[in-house]
């Protein structure tokens, strides 16, 4: 857990001036959580990160690691002690790869062969082959592939507090999502507490269990990405976030939040009259045929069948598309607007058929957050 207590730090200016970098900064990180701190070029992000590890000294306030009073430690043993990552990266060019992950466990006095090992199994966790890269130089990799030894080198001694600083920044946007996805891969089993500056809104929406926004060095939210997106607190919040924020919290649902499972369907041999009864009967325009183990097949729409007799085979329709329940809404809308279509069978891994989705549906979702909180929200969302 990272504990801030009114954490402050005032810089003087060569000018006789001072600059409040962090104004009275209290939050809590959870142990197991990511927090973003985000905000504006020049709000403190970076300065409240590097007074946590003591890289900053603080100028009043409290810091509480892992349970500890950092006021209480070595100023070197609580570096070591944190897990560090930044955009430079900052691998030793003179030094392998496996030396480089394993400087802290050696400055620690680990059991080389022991830490040797353990570079081999971090190489793996982020999918870098140890027979061909513990012995080659930082130079002989990619940038992608050098920021990941960069992580999992923070990650050597096991810390359980980890600091990233635009850890990501300096990768292109597709091998940015790639180490994104396998970093909270990675966090799914190692649970650790981070904090986790970032300028980029997208990125800290997928990396922050929960995100901090700052301003002139001062905290002015604190929330889960999907409170913030609906709620945010004041005007700079709602306009530092985006005139498209609802649309960004689409990426937040998941197809099953909002998918309507549903027991009706047909099968090709059924006559046509029940696929019409069926949909009278539900309210719906629509009605998916599965096979006969209830894998979707395709689709009758109701206008279609309204004076035809016979079987469901001689007049359904191919599906357009599908989606898994575990798709974002952001995929689902986005597959609707490709089809133009208002609504999306919800399949399974094997196809099977779950449920439905729809844009009222989705819109319902995101606007009931809104109707329920009504009084809370800037008048711009009403
Ligand atoms: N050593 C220093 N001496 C004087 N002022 C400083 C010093 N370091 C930072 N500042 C000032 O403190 C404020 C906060 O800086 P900080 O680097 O924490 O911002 P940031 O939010 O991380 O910005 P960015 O996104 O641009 O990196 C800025 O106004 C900056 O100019």
């Amino acid at each position: 857990m990272i504990k801030l207590d009114k954490l402050s730090k005032i810089f003087e200016t060569p000018g006789g001036g001072t600059v409040t970098a962090a104004d009275k900064v209290t939050m809590e990180v959870p142990e197991g959580e990511i927090c973003v701190l985000l905000g504006p070029s020049g709000c403190g992000k970076t300065t409240t990160l590097k007074m946590i590890n003591g890289l900053i000294p603080k100028t009043s306030g409290k810091i509480h690691v892992a349970g500890r009073d950092t006021d209480d430690v070595d100023p070197v043993a609580l570096r070591r002690s944190i897990g560090y990552v930044i955009q430079q990266i900052g691998l030793f060019p003179n030094m392998t790869i496996e030396d480089n992950i394993s400087v802290v466990p050696d400055l620690l006095g680990w059991d080389r062969k022991k830490s040797r090992a353990r570079a081999g199994e971090l190489l793996e966790l982020v999918n870098l082959d140890p027979g061909i890269f513990l012995k080659r130089f930082p130079k002989e990799l990619s940038g992608g592939q050098q920021q990941r030894v960069g992580v999992i080198r923070a990650l050597a001694a096991d810390p359980p507090v980890l600091l990233m600083d635009e850890p990501f920044g300096a990768i292109d946007p597709i091998n940015r999502a790639v180490i994104q996805d396998e970093f909270l891969k990675m966090q799914k089993e190692l649970r650790k507490t981070i904090a986790f500056v970032s300028h980029d809104i997208d990125e800290a929406i997928k990396m922050g269990d929960k995100i901090a926004i700052f301003k002139d060095g001062i905290l002015e939210q604190y929330d889960s990405p999907d409170d913030l997106l609906a709620r945010p607190k004041n005007d700079f919040i709602a306009s530092f976030l985006g005139s498209d924020r609802t649309l960004k919290r689409l990426s937040l649902l998941k197809v099953s939040d909002v998918m309507i499972s549903s027991q009706i369907r047909v099968v090709a041999q059924d006559p046509v009259a029940k696929a019409r009864d069926l949909m009278k009967e539900a309210g719906h325009k629509n009605v998916v045929m599965v096979g006969p183990r209830g894998r979707a097949r395709g689709f009758l729409h109701l206008n279609d069948i309204l004076d035809e007799t016979g079987r469901v085979e001689e007049h359904f329709q191919a599906l357009p598309t599908t989606v898994h329940p575990d798709d974002d809404l952001r995929t689902a809308v986005s597959r609707m607007f490709r089809h133009d279509t208002t609504w999306l069978a919800c399949v399974d891994d094997d196809g099977f058929f779950q449920g439905f989705v729809t844009q009222r549906a989705i819109s319902h979702a995101l606007g009931a957050t809104y109707r329920d909180h009504a009084d809370h929200a800037p008048a711009e969302a009403l």
